[in-house]
């Protein structure tokens, strides 16, 4: 380890965030009642232009009248590129009540783009003598936020999640694709018997926003898997990223959630395996080793952060 210990990330649920357009209130209601962790409700790339003040409307009247329980409640507000993100900050901090707890800032290139959101939110909040900060959570989208992504984790203390905007992300790189997320039909390896083999085109920006995430003490998030009609395609990419070290995922439907949940909540098999691991290294440290082996395999001091990493995903989950 480092003599900079690496921090840990907040411990909140984050299995899943549910998005649902501002200009679509009807739905509010059943974001609130679904089984997402998170809730976004998003001002931006959902939301026509013509639409914007009226969503911003609806999102403050639900952010002061719905009942989130104990949901996470986010606002995705417009890029900094846009006439309407400065809007979006000023009018909910000065209207909405206690209940927004992130605001998430997309495309996000460098982390001046944070520091102009955190000098206006600052700014509105003293005004408004609100006590309780914003956090921010943004999405990696683009090629300038990706060559950035560790200033960008770094920016403020307000920073608390980090996801993969795979769509965005897509056409900021130039990939020649329309699907969001998942695997796509080009990417591939050939076998010495001619047969296909598809690779993770995501690999890359997940493994550096991981690697953000956690030299910076935030959530890293898979964001979202457009085409929902697939729920074995999402389940592999959840688990592709929960296996590198996400959180959790986006659902851009509610049937989403349900497959997410399942994803970053660990098995019982998982857990058993995870507390006989520790057992079997307490033995072992009793019995004066630093290794021992447990089904045939290695187990050593790695093993413990290793098997703690399951254990303490399950106890966030069950309290
Ligand atoms: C690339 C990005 O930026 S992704 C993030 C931004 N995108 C979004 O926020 C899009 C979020 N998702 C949606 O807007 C919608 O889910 C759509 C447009 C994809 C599909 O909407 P629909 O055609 O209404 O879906 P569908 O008919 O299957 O809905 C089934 C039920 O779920 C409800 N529902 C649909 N979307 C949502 C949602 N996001 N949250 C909660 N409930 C929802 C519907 O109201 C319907 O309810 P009912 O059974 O009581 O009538
Ligand atoms: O905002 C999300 C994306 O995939 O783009
Ligand atoms: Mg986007």
């Amino acid at each position: 380890m480092s003599f900079k210990v690496q921090p840990q990330a907040p411990s909140m649920p984050n299995r899943c965030q549910l998005f649902g357009p501002g200009s679509r209130p009807a739905i509010f209601e059943k974001m609130a009642a679904s089984a997402a962790d998170v809730i976004n409700l998003d001002l931006e790339d959902s939301v026509a232009p013509d639409d914007k003040p009226q969503a911003r409307a609806n999102i403050i009247e639900a952010l002061n009248d719905v009942d989130w329980g104990t949901k996470t409640v986010s606002v995705r507000i417009n890029g900094l590129d846009t006439p309407y993100w400065y809007r979006d900050v000023v009018e909910v901090l000065e209207k909405a009540g206690d209940r927004i707890d992130r605001f998430m800032i997309p495309k996000v290139g460098n982390a001046g783009d944070i520091y102009a959101v955190d000098a206006l939110a600052s700014a509105v909040e003293a005004a408004m003598g609100r006590t309780k900060p914003v956090r921010f959570e943004v999405i990696i989208e683009t090629a300038a936020g990706l060559a950035h992504v560790e200033e960008i984790a770094a920016a403020s203390p307000r920073m608390e999640a980090m996801s993969l905007g795979a769509a965005d992300y897509a056409a900021s790189m130039g990939m020649q694709t329309t699907g969001i997320g998942g695997t796509q039909e080009n990417y591939y390896m050939v076998a010495p018997d001619g047969s296909h083999h598809w690779g993770d085109p995501w690999v890359a920006p997940i493994t550096a926003i991981v690697a953000a995430c956690r030299t910076h003490g935030l959530l890293p998030v898979d964001g979202p898997f457009g085409d929902f009609s697939d729920d074995q395609g999402f389940t592999a990419q959840a688990r592709r990223s929960a296996t590198l070290g996400m959180v959790g995922k986006w659902a851009i439907h509610p049937k989403q959630v349900a497959l997410a949940n399942e994803v970053f909540t660990p098995s019982e098999a998982q857990i058993t395996e995870a507390r006989e691991i520790l057992a079997a290294m307490e033995q072992a440290t009793k019995d004066g080793s630093g290794a021992a082996v447990y089904k045939g395999r290695l187990v050593d001091l790695a093993s413990i952060r290793q098997a703690e990493v399951i254990v303490k995903q399950a106890e966030l989950i069950t309290g």
